[in-house]
């Protein structure tokens, strides 16, 4: 397929009913890079789409709009979340960084067929790819002139009490997420932008990520074995979406950056083994709902709505049960919400011989502060904070949408800055 193809197909997505960016899903074990393995050889088998809101993920998702894509997006089975440094010398340099990544993302999200010919064999399909690029607080600095025109709500993430950061697991000037149905989809991409953007860029971190199924139904289920994801603000109504996530006017943000979104990445370790020895009863009290259904502990379906104004002391849903501290569901605390697109990494063992396995916890929102902070403040003292260490991560502002064929990643900030 030629380039200016594959571009002409981003705009008008097809659905040919073929599934996979290789056909050939065995080909995953080659490519089963850090933090992916069995879990996710065997997620990859599973049917694929409308894991979130009921809402069918198409083999394309269209990488023009107002918004990026990826955010709104039913969640894929896979992810890959890397910070960037940028390497570019001047603000020329991260022009055409910027174009790079834009010209790339738009064929690689069209289905064209990888440069690698020796790993993709067969032709293949989009794998419902969406690539979501964010810059840190770092990228406004004196290197590239944009001191004055940082995101108003753009800082470097803060370490809050329990956290142990590890820096080479923090921070960057850019953000990538990389969604896709199969593991290896979300690795040629990275390996494709690595070719394109060759003395630009240079690597911090990087989380693989996955979802597990949902056993036997509903939402997915993270490796504390709840099901997670069941709650969350309305990604099809837009009034929602423009009071809770995108930077939408009057907000003192600066032009370029409407149609944005802040996003609050935070790796989170478990400590499995010790949660592992906890009775189920209290388990369910530390989060507020059953771990077989995902109801809620005063209703018998996972979509359940609880009800605390019936139960102000507690006595089904404790006052500080994950659920309740997260989101209390008052008039007052209804600001805070966000959206979550979270998901599993799993890193084998570490050096003393304790799984190292937890969450990759990935929020957007129009205000970090006033929303993830508040919650994460309101969880401080919550029972689960004995079950988790946050080890990494970091805030980035998602970039507005690229709107058409000639418009690419940060043109309006580079072009009237
Ligand atoms: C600061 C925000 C949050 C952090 C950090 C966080 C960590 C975290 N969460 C789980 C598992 C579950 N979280 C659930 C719900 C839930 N969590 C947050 C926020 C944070 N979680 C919110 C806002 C909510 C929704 C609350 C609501 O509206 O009722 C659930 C329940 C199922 C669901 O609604 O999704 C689970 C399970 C883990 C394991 C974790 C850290 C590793
Ligand atoms: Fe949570």
């Amino acid at each position: 397929m030629r380039r200016d193809q594959a571009e002409d197909e981003c705009a008008a997505p097809r659905h040919d009913g073929r599934r996979g960016f290789l056909k050939c899903a065995a080909g995953i074990a080659g490519v089963a890079a850090a933090g992916i393995g069995g879990p996710a050889a065997a997620a990859a088998d599973r049917p694929v789409g409308g894991l979130r809101d009921g809402g069918l993920l198409p083999d394309k998702v269209p990488f023009h709009g107002d918004h990026q894509a990826g955010i709104v997006t039913p969640q894929q089975l896979f992810a890959g979340f890397v910070g960037f440094d940028v390497l570019a010398q001047d603000r020329d340099g991260l022009i055409s960084l910027f174009q790079r990544l834009t010209r790339r993302s738009r064929v690689l999200a069209a289905g064209v067929k990888p440069q690698d010919e020796q790993v993709a064999s067969e032709e293949p399909t989009p794998d419902s790819l969406s690539i979501t690029l964010g810059v840190g607080a770092s990228l406004f600095d004196d290197r590239f002139g944009l001191s004055g025109h940082k995101p108003r709500h753009l800082k470097a993430m803060p370490a809050f009490p329990d956290d142990r950061l590890e820096p080479a697991r923090c921070h960057g000037d850019l953000s990538l997420q990389v969604c896709a149905q199969h593991p290896d989809a979300v690795v040629h991409v990275l390996r494709d932008l690595a070719r394109e953007t060759e003395g630009l860029l240079r690597p911090r971190w990087r989380a693989d990520a996955f979802l597990n199924p949902s056993r036997p139904s509903g939402s997915p289920r993270t490796f504390v074995g709840f099901k997670d994801g069941i709650v969350n603000p309305d990604t099809g109504s837009a009034r929602e979406m423009d009071r809770l996530l995108w930077v939408t006017p009057p907000c003192g943000e600066p032009d370029w950056a409407l149609g944005g979104s802040y996003q609050v990445l935070r790796l989170i370790r478990f400590q499995i083994e010790k949660w592992d020895k906890v009775p189920l009863a209290r388990q369910e009290k530390i989060f507020g709902r059953r771990k077989a259904s995902g109801a809620p502990l005063d209703g018998t379906r996972e979509s359940d709505v609880p009800r605390y104004r019936e139960d102000p002391h507690g006595s089904k849903i404790p006052l500080n049960s994950h659920i309740r501290l997260a989101n209390p569901r008052t008039e007052k605390t209804e600001n805070s919400r966000f959206l979550r697109r979270s998901y599993n990494y799993d890193a084998g063992y570490d050096s003393k011989g304790q799984m190292d396995l937890g969450l990759v916890f990935c929020g957007y929102q129009q205000d970090p502060e006033r929303q993830f902070a508040t919650v994460q403040r309101r969880l401080r003292h919550e029972p689960l904070s004995e079950f988790i260490t946050p080890i990494g991560g970091g805030y980035f502002f998602i970039l507005p949408g690229v709107r058409d064929a000639d418009d690419w990643f940060g043109s309006r900030l580079l072009q009237k800055t």
